[in-house]
């Protein structure tokens, strides 16, 4: 059971004192900066999953739009099999799905074939299905008396006309791509994405394959990804170098196109810390920086013109911290979300822990065991290093300590999030 383990990254020698916002106060700063996105676009059905839903959704007919048999069998009158059975009726024609209505006058003392989706003549009252019948060519026998409407799917008894399919904001799942597409629609409004530039910083980084530096540019793909899997249309700025002109000079470029630029990197107080001196020579502004958090923070949030512009921590695990916290809350509130589903759920420690109070700690933890509640026991993965990715890789969720806690025991429950299990059965997507 790991105590304590070393500050790699050196954080707890900085003060954490009053000169840092809580994690609550920095949500609430950063959502509260974020604004909904107007504006809509038309999508083809089919490609229209996880955007979401600009206005509600009707159903323009009923349905089933049309009486129709739930099985392949003979469509017949109840008055055309009186008494008791076995009956023998003549055949009057074939209805298969998608013919036209057109034999009921047929039907009198007589049996329709019928396959599943038909439709059944108003004229019928039942269909039997074929495993109660014998199929004699010209006629059939019937064995046994079905109920009233047994077998018939009646028009409109799934959806009324005018019935609400989908309502507005409504995030587009498969499960209603189905029922809209059944439903005829082609194509569905949906809210704009996201427009959100990403960009990193460091003369000491590297695209993968390019250059001979040793440190290959982590953040900003896995930013690129974390925005994209939130339903933002994302732009990669690329890397800029140690140079407050050049960071001045880009923010200054892309300061219109975009809801949101994210900067990773050189948001602490080094020498080259610039991004904050780059955002203010631009023409924006700070609303909030510097957070009791652990990793993560050097975290800020400020504006150019329309534009959030939010500035994370260049250690990776700082910055993907950072992204979970409070980016993903900023995109949720973009479009239109309050954020609460971020639901914190109950585990129980699997380690102990002694530490310095001050900030928040959220650690990659993985499950070992369940308690006899069901409760996940948890282990914490890594050494505590903000500069590293493999814990988190190799974690079932990030455990959450108290900015307050300074120690606690195996066995203490813990708020963690648990990442979502990937189970290909019945996943919501
Ligand atoms: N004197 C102080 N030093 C530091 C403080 C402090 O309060 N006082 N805070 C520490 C904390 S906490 C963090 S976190 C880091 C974050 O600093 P910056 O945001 O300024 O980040 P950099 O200095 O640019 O980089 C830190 C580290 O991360 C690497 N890095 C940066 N970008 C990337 C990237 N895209 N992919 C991979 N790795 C990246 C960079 O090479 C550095 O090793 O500051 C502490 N220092
Ligand atoms: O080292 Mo810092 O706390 O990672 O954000």
């Amino acid at each position: 059971m790991p105590v304590n383990p070393r500050a790699a990254c050196n954080c707890d020698v900085q003060p954490s004192g009053p000169d840092l916002m809580s994690v609550e106060r920095a949500i609430e700063v950063a959502v509260g900066m974020a604004r909904p996105i107007t504006g809509a676009q038309e999508v083809v059905l089919r490609f229209a999953r996880g955007r979401i839903l600009a206005a509600d959704l009707h159903a323009p007919q009923a349905m089933p739009a049309f009486d129709n048999s739930a099985m392949d069998g003979f469509a017949l009158r109840l008055q055309d099999i009186p008494g008791t059975g076995p009956w023998r009726l003549p055949v009057a024609g074939t209805m298969t799905a998608g013919s036209a209505l057109g034999l009921a006058g047929a039907v009198v003392g007589a049996a329709l074939r019928i396959f599943t989706g038909a439709p059944v003549p108003a004229i019928c009252d039942a269909v039997v299905m074929q495993e109660n019948c014998d199929d004699q060519g010209e006629h059939v026998l019937i064995f046994s008396r079905p109920a009233m409407g047994e077998n018939i799917r009646r028009a409109g008894e799934d959806i009324g006309a005018g019935a609400l399919l989908a309502s507005r904001g409504t995030i587009i799942e498969a499960r209603h791509i189905g029922l809209l597409a059944g439903n005829g629609h082609a194509s569905v409004q949906v809210r704009r994405r996201p427009r959100i530039a990403v960009l990193s910083t460091g003369d000491e980084l590297v695209d993968r394959g390019k250059g001979s530096a040793s440190i290959h540019d982590t953040n900003r793909p896995m930013l690129l990804a974390l925005c994209e899997g939130l339903g933002a249309e994302v732009t990669d700025l690329g890397i800029c170098a140690d140079d407050l002109g050049a960071m001045t000079g880009l923010l200054r470029a892309n300061a219109t196109q975009y809801d949101m630029i994210l900067t990773s990197g050189a948001a602490s107080v080094g020498g080259r810390d610039f991004v904050r001196p780059a955002l203010y020579a631009a023409g924006g502004s700070v609303e909030a920086c510097r957070v009791a958090l652990k990793p993560g923070k050097p975290v800020f949030f400020g504006r150019l013109g329309d534009a959030l512009l939010t500035g994370l921590p260049g250690n990776p695990l700082s910055a993907y911290t950072g992204f979970q916290l409070f980016v993903a809350r900023q995109i949720a509130a973009m479009l239109g979300f309050s954020g609460a589903e971020m639901s914190v759920e109950k585990a129980v420690a699997g380690f102990g822990w002694k530490r310095k109070a001050g900030r928040a700690e959220y650690l990659p933890v993985r499950i070992v065991a369940h308690d006899a509640s069901g409760r996940p026991i948890v282990e914490r993965l890594g050494h505590g290093s903000s500069a590293s990715l493999m814990p988190l890789s190799q974690a079932d969720g990030v455990a959450v300590l108290d900015a307050s806690s300074t120690e606690g025991a195996c066995g203490t429950p813990v708020s963690w999030f648990p990442f979502c299990r990937r189970k290909f059965a019945w996943r919501s997507i």
